[in-house]
């Protein structure tokens, strides 16, 4: 029988994604984070990048893969909220549809700020939204990091390091843009882990498709700058600022990643059941992959 993977299919895990040679017997299928975590959820596939968040709140039926992770320390870069009132005094905030963990994450942020706009579900763009009557809009992926580099680009020491929120323009109007990895970082000094390789509890990916994953990963990340100039094209975004997006992410759920999990479960899914994960890798794989 095929073993059925399904690939939240960001730039952001291109690194991994990129050079992984599918081993015979298992397929694959992409999407939009809440179309991967319902597909898993489903059985419509059997193991997949998913919302960080959707394994939290299923942690009595998955498990997760131990060295894999989306996460970041710090800025994400892609995961923002663009507002034209300071934080503070925001009524209405626009949520993508895409999205389980940011929405989760911006939630955990709006309530230790002791803030409580009304978030609402809706499509569109920054500047399509805002002129609509939002005053906040959570976006997520690849057009949320184009918007970002609209919005505040280029990098400067001032986008990159400095205090939030950062200001630019979006569709004529001023924006404070929000990088809310940014404000996991000030709230928790944490890494944010936004994405896990997760299985439902009893059917792990076979072991050639984990090595196959890790190889691919290795050979990502040693080849940064060829993934980045590809996707750079692709994303109508200077090469260096890919690459900035891309080296910035940690993608081998390393202790200070799982301290970040921690907090953030307990933090938004208050009561849930332990996170469970799958053996870590024996030495003869750490050799061939790290
Ligand atoms: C960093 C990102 O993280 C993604 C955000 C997700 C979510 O919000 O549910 C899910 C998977 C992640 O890979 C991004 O969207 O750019």
């Amino acid at each position: 029988m095929t073993y059925r993977a399904g690939w939240i299919h960001f730039t952001n895990v291109a690194p991994i994604l990129d050079s992984l040679q599918l081993p015979p017997g298992v397929s694959a299928i992409t999407g939009v984070p809440t179309e991967m975590n319902a597909a898993l959820l489903d059985g419509r596939v059997d193991v997949a990048n998913i919302s960080v968040v959707e394994f939290i709140r299923n942690a009595d039926k998955l498990e997760a893969l131990p060295d894999f992770s989306v996460s970041v320390l710090g800025p994400v870069y892609s995961v923002n909220l663009f507002h034209t009132a300071p934080l503070h005094a925001l009524k209405r905030i626009a949520l993508t549809s895409q999205s389980a963990t940011s929405v989760a994450l911006l939630e955990v942020v709006l309530k230790e700020r002791g803030l409580k706009p009304v978030l609402e579900g809706a499509e569109g763009t920054p500047e399509t939204l805002l002129a609509a009557g939002f005053d906040g809009v959570l976006r997520i992926g690849d057009s949320a990091l184009r918007e970002w580099y609209a919005a505040v680009g280029p990098l400067t020491p001032e986008t990159t390091m400095t205090a939030l929120p950062h200001t630019g323009r979006a569709g004529g109007q001023a924006v404070h843009v929000t990088d809310l990895a940014e404000e996991w970082f000030a709230i928790t000094g944490h890494p944010f882990v936004f994405a896990v390789w997760a299985y439902r509890k009893g059917y792990p990916p076979p072991p050639d498709l984990v090595q196959a994953m890790r190889e691919a990963r290795r050979e990502g990340l040693g080849h940064l700058a060829e993934v980045a100039r590809r996707h750079a094209q692709q994303l109508g975004l200077p090469e260096r600022v890919v690459q900035h997006y891309l080296w910035n992410f940690r993608y081998h759920l390393e202790e200070p990643d799982r301290l970040g999990l921690t907090e953030f479960a307990l933090k938004a899914v208050p009561g849930h059941a332990p996170l469970q994960f799958g053996p870590k890798p024996g030495k003869r794989e750490v050799e061939r992959t790290l």
